[in-house]
């Protein structure tokens, strides 16, 4: 089964949505280079109000590791997410399961650095370019995704209802992580769009 995650959560109402139509995990985005950023209270808000068993990740790229433990103290998400150059000791210092996020826009090249992180608990793979930000929309080559690491990898970047059947089969990623393909506006979720997302990924073998 394709786990799900759904990012840059910025309204309660569509994160209950989407855990209560399958999602696994709920990602909410702390940086200021993010469209979609959330401040402590409304984090603590969209993590309180989902269900048992589905996961919070908190995102992070390049920013000052003070913000990234008030958001540990206060919010307590399961797993942070780096999205920017930080290296594995900058990650590690938290001492918090964490995944590190890829820029897969230089294509193949951009594989060597997924034996950086050995402490990450997870790599996702995004299509956007090396220092750029994520929630993109662009995508990557999938048939690029390796397919002997021990390391869970997740597939990000421009996955839609449309195409992400298509990406499950030829990537055969742990997960799947949307956030552009399910709006309507940076940070607003379709709910139409959501549900088609869900649906496509449970649909696809
Ligand atoms: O989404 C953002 O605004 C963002 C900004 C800065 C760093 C990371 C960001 N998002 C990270 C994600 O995990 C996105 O879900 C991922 O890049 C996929 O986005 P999309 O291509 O829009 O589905």
């Amino acid at each position: 089964m394709t786990r799900i995650k759904c990012c840059g959560m910025t309204r309660v109402e569509d994160a209950v949505l989407a855990s209560q139509w399958g999602a696994d995990a709920i990602g909410v985005i702390f940086t200021a280079r993010s469209k979609r950023r959330v401040d402590i209270a409304q984090a603590r808000a969209i993590c309180a109000a989902l269900p048992p068993f589905v996961s919070t990740v908190a995102l992070f790229m390049d920013d000052d590791a003070q913000l990234v433990r008030d958001v540990q103290r206060e919010v307590q998400p399961d797993l942070l997410q780096f999205h920017g150059q930080e290296s594995e000791d900058w990650c590690r210092q938290f001492g918090h399961r964490y995944l590190k996020a890829i820029a897969m826009g230089e294509g193949a090249k951009a594989l060597e650095q997924l034996h950086a992180y050995p402490s990450a608990a997870g790599l996702l793979l995004d299509g956007h370019g090396l220092g750029e930000a994520g929630g993109s929309g662009k995508s990557f080559d999938w048939s690029l995704m390796p397919q002997h690491l021990t390391q869970p990898l997740i597939l990000a970047g421009g996955l839609t209802a449309e195409n992400v059947g298509h990406a499950v089969r030829t990537a055969r990623p742990w997960a799947v992580d949307v956030s552009s393909g399910i709006e309507s506006f940076p940070g607003i979720k379709d709910r139409a769009k959501m549900h088609a997302f869900i649906e496509a990924v449970r649909g696809a073998l």
